[in-house]
């Protein structure tokens, strides 16, 4: 029985991928072989001997310690693109409502007083307050063009933007999904410099951290709107308010509330709900869920973002031996010597790496005795054994 902890609340179509036959799943367990989550912090947290694997339930993972789960032979993985749609949807309404002067107008019709004339002649005497723009013809500057950035682009050139995009390790995935047109920048300042409006759909990372700031703000067109459904940290939140105070900005439109940003007329932050779709929720936690299942019970590796994609069919007549181990010389070596040493056959074995990890598969033919597994677990270089029977 696999014990799968839940944080936060996951979609019931994810968590019922799980057979309670063979899956105990609860926001309660002690010892979990797993978490399921979306954005609880799990930098805090003391994390059990016992677990085995992370599966977020969306896109970013700048609240899961990645590094110190990889130092222990932990995959983390994601639901890449799962809510892409879900957020591309609540862009667009950002762009438009920016646009439109939508909540500044709607505000100010709720301060109507008097009958329907006196009301109507208000709202036409003051309406030259809310006059916006229209978007064919002007230009968005699209930061990361992943699942999130590729959607907005492509949906902007369908209203009639220019688009001039910027990711230099943009894949070619994302590259052949890209609409012909869209004008590759290359830098965030070229971005700056060339939109009417700029959308953010970077992760947070170190890189990332603190993007927009006063400098990068100051070099951008006069009446600038700048979308944030990314991360918080991306953008400097007094920055804005410094440009916006200054005229140099027309809005900020963001998923993240802050103190700086609270009660500021050209600031709508709405409460992290760009993923907050029925939609959304239910892909990512179906993709998450089918991820983590797939590796307690095979081993395999989908979508992790600190693993290497490994995926071989169940060969052999015995034990499947998994092994995450750092990646330096002759660590294959020892894991085949540790099985013909129990004398026993390897009937088929993948080996992968990323980065400064290495993750390798063996099918046996035959069951590996306690002690070879635990000889495996002493030695140097190896983070995390598992035998799946
Ligand atoms: N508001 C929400 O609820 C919500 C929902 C989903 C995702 N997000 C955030 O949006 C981010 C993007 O999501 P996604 O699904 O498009 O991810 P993704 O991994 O598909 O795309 C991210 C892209 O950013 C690019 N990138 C990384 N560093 C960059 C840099 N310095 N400059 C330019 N490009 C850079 C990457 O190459 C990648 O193509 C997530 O990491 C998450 O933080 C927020
Ligand atoms: O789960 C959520 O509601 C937000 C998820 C989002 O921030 C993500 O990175 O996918």
């Amino acid at each position: 029985m696999f014990k799968v902890l839940t944080f936060n609340n996951i979609s019931a179509r994810g968590l019922d991928r799980l057979p309670r036959e063979r899956f105990e799943v609860s926001s309660e367990i002690q010892q979990p072989d797993a978490v399921l989550l979306r954005s609880a912090k799990l930098h805090d947290w003391a994390v059990p001997e016992t677990l085995k694997a992370v599966g977020r339930a969306g896109a970013g993972v700048n609240n899961i310690p990645v590094e110190a789960m990889s130092e222990r032979g932990i995959p983390v993985f994601n639901a890449p693109g799962a809510n892409a749609n879900a957020v591309k949807e609540l862009v667009l309404a950002a762009m438009f409502l920016a646009a439109r002067n939508i909540c500044p107008a709607w505000a100010f019709a709720q301060t109507l007083e008097g009958d329907d004339a006196a009301m109507n002649k208000q709202a036409e005497a003051e309406k030259k307050r809310f006059t916006g723009f229209e978007l064919p013809g002007r230009t968005l500057g699209v930061v990361g063009l992943g699942a999130i950035g590729v959607n907005v682009a492509n949906a902007a050139k369908a209203l009639g933007m220019n688009v001039i995009g910027y990711d230099p390790q943009i894949t070619v995935r994302s590259a052949w999904n890209l609409e012909a047109g869209v004008r590759r920048a290359h830098s965030v300042d070229e971005v700056m410099a060339a939109a009417d409006v700029v959308t953010l759909h970077v992760p947070e990372t170190d890189d990332t951290r603190g993007m927009i700031n006063g400098s990068r703000l100051a070099a951008a067109r006069e009446g600038l709107v700048l979308l944030n459904f990314a991360r918080a940290g991306i953008v400097d939140d007094n920055a804005v308010v410094a440009a916006l105070d200054a005229g140099r900005m027309r809005s900020y439109v963001c998923d993240f509330p802050s103190a700086a940003l609270k009660g500021h007329d050209a600031v709508v932050a709405l409460p992290h709900i760009g993923a907050s779709t029925n939609e959304a929720q239910e892909n990512c936690a179906i993709m998450a869920a089918d991820e983590v299942r797939d590796f307690l019970e095979t081993g395999n590796i989908m979508n992790s973002v600190n693993f290497p994609e490994l995926v071989l069919p169940r060969n052999g007549s015995g034990d499947r031996l998994t092994v995450a181990n750092a990646n330096v010389p002759n660590m294959l070596g020892q894991i085949s010597s540790a099985v013909a040493e129990a004398g026993l056959n390897i009937a088929d074995m993948y080996n992968k790496s990323r980065g400064d990890l290495a993750y390798s598969v063996v099918d046996i033919d035959g069951k590996l005795p306690g002690d070879v597994v635990e000889r495996l677990r002493q030695t140097e270089g190896v983070l995390a054994v598992r035998v799946i029977e």
